[in-house]
């Protein structure tokens, strides 16, 4: 079984609890009473490079990285350093994230906060808005063409931005046809787990320019953000640099270039 495989595995297993403990309709009667959603695209869109600094306590890949008391501290903290968005992994088991961490932050700052999560089903994609969550992360290679589709349709609906992932060029054309506005290119290994930095690179000019692209993963300095936004990235997506920064704020600021 691959690692991806093996986290979804637990998140339906996860997922199945919740269902039976909260039907989603009572999950969608949240929705009255969430604030309306806030729209990332403007400040992506814009000249420069936005930052989408990452609350994440541990990863399949690296194991514990922060201990993290308190999400909405560090998130008050990236968002003093000017990030666009912040990215909450929400995942339990391999990342030890929750909805409560995702709602903590969005309480806790004014930019938007996207559901970084491996999304399966609309519950979960309603749970995020519930949760107060502006975005969604749908990940091309853990759904088929109709459920990435139908789950990209529903995200919309529900007032969501949506992030479309991709690792591969077969998974880039699939983002490209489903006419996703933002689109993640991860060069983190799903396999492997490896980072391969030459990954934006190699999948960016697949991707239409009017269309928001997004370098994840493996990113660590300034240098490395030039890098890609000289690749074509309007955003990257950092976690691991951040969360292990003795000064958030300043790391933030130092990667969109307001620190120099
Ligand atoms: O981080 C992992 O080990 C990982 C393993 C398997 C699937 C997803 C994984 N990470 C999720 C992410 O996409 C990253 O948290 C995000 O891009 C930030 O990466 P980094 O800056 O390298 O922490």
């Amino acid at each position: 079984m691959s690692v991806l495989d093996d986290i979804v595995a637990g998140v339906r297993a996860d997922l199945a609890e919740r269902e039976a403990a909260l039907p989603l309709a009572d999950v969608r009667a949240a929705l009255a009473d969430v604030d309306p959603p806030r729209d990332p695209m403007p400040h992506l869109r814009a000249p420069g490079s936005s930052v989408i600094a990452e609350v994440k306590r541990r990863s399949p890949s690296k194991g514990d990285l922060a201990d993290i008391p308190d999400p909405a501290v560090l998130a008050k903290e990236y968002a003093a350093g000017g990030a666009a968005a912040i990215s909450v992994l929400t995942e339990q088991r391999r990342f030890g994230g929750s909805l409560a961490d995702l709602r903590a932050v969005r309480a806790a700052v004014d930019v938007p906060v996207l559901r970084k999560d491996f999304i399966v089903s609309s519950y979960q994609l309603v749970e995020a808005r519930a949760a107060g969550a502006d975005l969604a992360l749908l990940i091309v290679a853990a759904l088929s063409g109709d459920e990435l589709r139908r789950l990209h349709d529903e995200a919309r609906e529900l007032g969501l931005t949506v992030l479309v992932e991709v690792h591969d060029e077969a998974e880039t054309e699939r983002a490209v046809e489903l006419g996703a506005e933002l689109v993640g290119v991860n060069a983190r290994n799903l396999k492997t787990l490896e980072i391969h930095a030459d990954t934006f690179g190699r999948l960016a000019p697949l991707v239409p320019d009017d269309r928001v692209k997004v370098a994840e993963s493996g990113i660590f300095s300034r240098s490395d953000v030039e890098r890609f936004v000289g690749e074509g990235a309007r955003a990257v997506l950092v976690g691991e640099a951040l969360v292990k920064d003795g000064d958030p704020q300043g790391a933030v600021r130092a990667m969109t270039g307001a620190g120099a």
